[in-house]
């Protein structure tokens, strides 16, 4: 699905761009749609960019000691430290290759990554450089084991390199259409989603709102396990970290479908205590967000005394844009009809994701685009039937359609995670049982075989021996207009 990208605005003074709203909304007559689904996009920031010398998770990663003794001896990376291999695919903002470091460090195993490249004069006559720095100052700020790792960055003539991790196992998408019935059983579907929460939960307290979630974004790593990525339609703005003591959750409804408007909230909650002032304030650093694992723990966390449990709210709820971005079947109402909208839109995408895991299509698609966005705008919500083969299964089913049916919930602020955010949404009777601190080691549906990489070889465009061995491989075939 092709990502649409428009120049509208993101108006919120806690947001960190400011752009002039576009009246016209004209993005209908003068799209353009490649194989991939196109995300549309229209943000700019000018925040400076962070420090991504710091990688606790990372620290034992030999492709991220590679890097840090190829800049100890070498000094800065550039673009003659790497070599190209081949292609890896390309997008809106530039084209992403497979690279090696040209002469590793003896004793060290010889790392693959991916190297994203964007030209900044052709994205400068598009008007899309800011979208370029916004994704660059985004991969800097990130430390978690569902979200890509920037090892380097550095400019080569008027191309700016990002060498992050690499990705061997494709993309969600192209894993959906290997499967049989082209969509993923419910326990699979689980596990992919539940990693995707946990990314997500960590960019929104990281204040960032993601805006372009389908499968496309979500790569699979070597170990099976996901890695979102594309950054460049994100929005980055302020987020207040809050404790809330609430009461432990009541037993579990014996229908848990039937009101899908009742607010997922239990009604004993009571009322959040503030307690951190800011993500840069000192008592942040006590959690900061460095892996999955610190939520849940706070979460985990009971009042002993008077029965309350602690949670963690770090929902970047203030976040506002008019920008029209993100993917036609994957667009919020609130994105459509220009409203503004915030962090709920990522819970919007979360159950259109989750549905067509399941599923295998979008809820709302239409014969086009428009007719989209009008049966988002317009549909109830309506699940298809697929064969069960066993009582648990059927229950499970009629759980993730309750949690499906109170994500796709139009009106945002009655939208399950719109106040509270990712707490809301793993305390759903779906995600019972999963163990949100150890996910990572757990074995993923599938772990990308051998065959598969060598499939995925043969389909990528190979470099020529030639363009190989340059010692400056700039490229030269960005295929931007
Ligand atoms: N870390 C990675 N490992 C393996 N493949 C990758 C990696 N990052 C990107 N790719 C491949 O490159 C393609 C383009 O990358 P990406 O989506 O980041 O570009 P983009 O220009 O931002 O795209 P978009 O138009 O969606 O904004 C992806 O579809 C994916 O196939």
């Amino acid at each position: 699905m092709a990502t649409i990208a428009r120049d509208e605005s993101d108006y919120d003074s806690s947001c960190s761009s400011l752009t002039v709203p576009d009246s016209s909304r004209s993005w209908m007559s003068n799209l353009s749609f490649g194989s991939r689904r196109s995300s549309i996009s229209g943000d700019s920031s000018s925040s400076t960019y962070s420090s991504h010398s710091h990688k606790p998770h990372k620290a034992n990663q030999a492709a991220w000691e590679a890097m840090r003794r190829l800049q100890s001896e070498k000094g800065p990376a550039g673009l003659d430290h790497f070599r190209l291999l081949r292609r890896l695919g390309s997008g809106d903002i530039g084209n992403v290759y497979l690279c090696q470091i040209r002469n590793p460090v003896v004793g060290l195993p010889q790392s693959l990554y991916a190297m994203k490249v964007v030209d900044r004069e052709a994205l400068a006559i598009r008007k899309k450089l800011q979208r370029a720095e916004m994704e660059k100052e985004i991969l800097g700020m990130l430390d978690h084991p569902f979200l890509p790792t920037l090892y380097a960055e550095f400019d080569a003539s008027h191309y700016s390199c990002l060498v992050i991790e690499f990705c061997s196992g494709g993309d969600l998408l192209a894993a959906r259409q290997r499967q049989p019935t082209k969509r993923f059983s419910i326990s699979s579907a689980k596990f992919y989603a539940a990693e995707t929460l946990l990314a997500l939960e960590y960019l929104h307290m990281m204040g960032i709102v993601y805006r372009d979630l389908k499968p496309e974004n979500v790569l699979v790593r070597e170990d099976g396990h996901i890695m979102l990525t594309d950054f460049d339609l994100s929005l980055k703005c302020d987020v207040v970290p809050k404790l809330i003591r609430r009461k432990p959750d009541p037993p579990p409804p014996s229908e848990p479908n039937d009101n899908i408007q009742k607010c997922s909230t239990p009604s004993c909650a009571i009322p959040i205590q503030p307690v951190l002032s800011c993500l840069l304030s000192s008592s942040l650093k006590k959690i900061k967000p460095n892996n999955h694992t610190s939520t849940t723990t706070i979460t985990a966390q009971a009042d002993a005394e008077d029965n309350y449990d602690t949670e963690m709210v770090a929902e970047p709820i203030t976040a506002r844009s008019k920008s029209f971005v993100g993917t036609h079947e994957y667009l919020a109402p609130e994105v459509i009809s220009g409203q503004g909208h915030g962090s709920a839109v990522d819970w919007w995408t979360f159950g259109v994701f989750l549905y067509e895991l399941l599923y295998g299509k979008t809820p709302f698609k239409g014969e086009n685009n428009e007719k989209t966005l009008i049966n988002i705008l317009k549909q109830p919500l309506s699940f298809p039937r697929i064969g069960v083969s066993s009582s648990k299964e059927y229950e499970e089913m009629v759980r993730v359609q309750d949690l499906i049916s109170r994500l796709l919930v139009k009106n945002p602020k009655k939208r399950i995670g719109s106040s509270k955010g990712s707490v809301e949404i793993k305390r759903h009777e779906f995600f019972k049982g999963v163990n949100w601190a150890l996910i990572r080691s757990v074995r993923p549906p599938e772990v990308p075989s051998d065959l598969q990489k060598v499939r995925t070889r043969a389909v990528v465009p190979k470099l020529s021996k030639k363009e190989r061995d340059a010692p400056y491989q700039i490229p030269q075939h960005f295929d931007y207009f």
